[in-house]
């Protein structure tokens, strides 16, 4: 049986920090293992994003400055941005992406940027300081270890429905404070990671294909994509 899948790269050409791109060339390694056929659309500013027209969405991290170009124009597609992750839609969204999904983000010079608050996390600022270097993180329900590179400013506070995408090891993961990193809730995957957080993690990479290959082809048989074995990168 033949599958594809249709990504939307939100902001693919603004939000683009650190390689977060590359996630794409893990998406597609991937998926040819699992013999899926993969296309990626940039979803920029004044452009339409329609839920039912994509498999999947993936949302990278940016700076300041971009990011307050985005959370103008993102609320333009926030109703459909939220009907996609309330039908289960698999998302990935680093840093920056990670942030304006949630309520808002405070910026560097203490300006307020609106999130859609798809997610019910909030991202404070910090005073002079970044959170930046090596991360490594346990999920706590299938005990996958993840290993990442984190900077950033902001720090982040999960809300109601979400949990950790892992417990920090070593790093600073959300806030610094309560010992989480990034967020889970429905298929949405949240992260500060970037690395690019696929290429480095590739269990995150399958769990999101077959997430969209299970909501997309609801009558077919993946054990075969689901037994993929992901190779070590460490
Ligand atoms: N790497 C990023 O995406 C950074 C996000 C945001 N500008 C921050 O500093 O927190």
């Amino acid at each position: 049986m033949s599958t594809h899948l249709t990504i939307a790269h939100l902001y693919g050409d603004l939000m683009n920090t650190y390689g977060d791109a590359g996630n794409i060339l893990a998406l597609n390694y991937y998926a040819k293992q699992m013999d899926v056929t993969l296309d990626a659309k940039v979803v920029s500013l004044e452009e339409d994003f329609k839920a039912a027209d994509y498999d999947m969405v993936l949302f990278g991290g940016g700076q300041d400055f971009e990011q307050t170009i985005v959370a103008q124009d993102i609320q333009t597609k926030k109703a459909e941005l939220i009907k996609f992750i309330e039908d289960d839609g698999p998302v990935l969204a680093i840093c920056g992406g990670f942030q304006l999904l949630g309520h808002y983000y405070i910026g560097a010079n203490g300006e307020k940027l609106p999130g859609i608050g798809a997610l019910d996390h909030y991202t404070l600022d910090q005073d002079n300081n970044r959170f930046i270097g090596d991360i490594e993180i346990k999920n706590a329900e299938t005990g996958e270890v993840y290993h990442g590179f984190e900077n950033h400013q902001g720090r982040t506070f999960l809300g109601k429905g979400e949990r950790p995408l892992g417990n920090v090891i070593t790093g600073k993961g959300n806030n610094g404070e309560d010992g989480t990193e990034g967020a889970i809730y429905k298929n949405v995957y949240c992260s500060y990671f970037h690395g690019p957080i696929l290429t480095r993690n590739g269990e995150i990479a399958k769990h999101l294909l077959l997430a969209a290959l299970r909501r997309k082809y609801p009558e077919a048989d993946f054990t075969t994509q689901a037994a993929l074995p992901i190779p070590a990168t460490f």
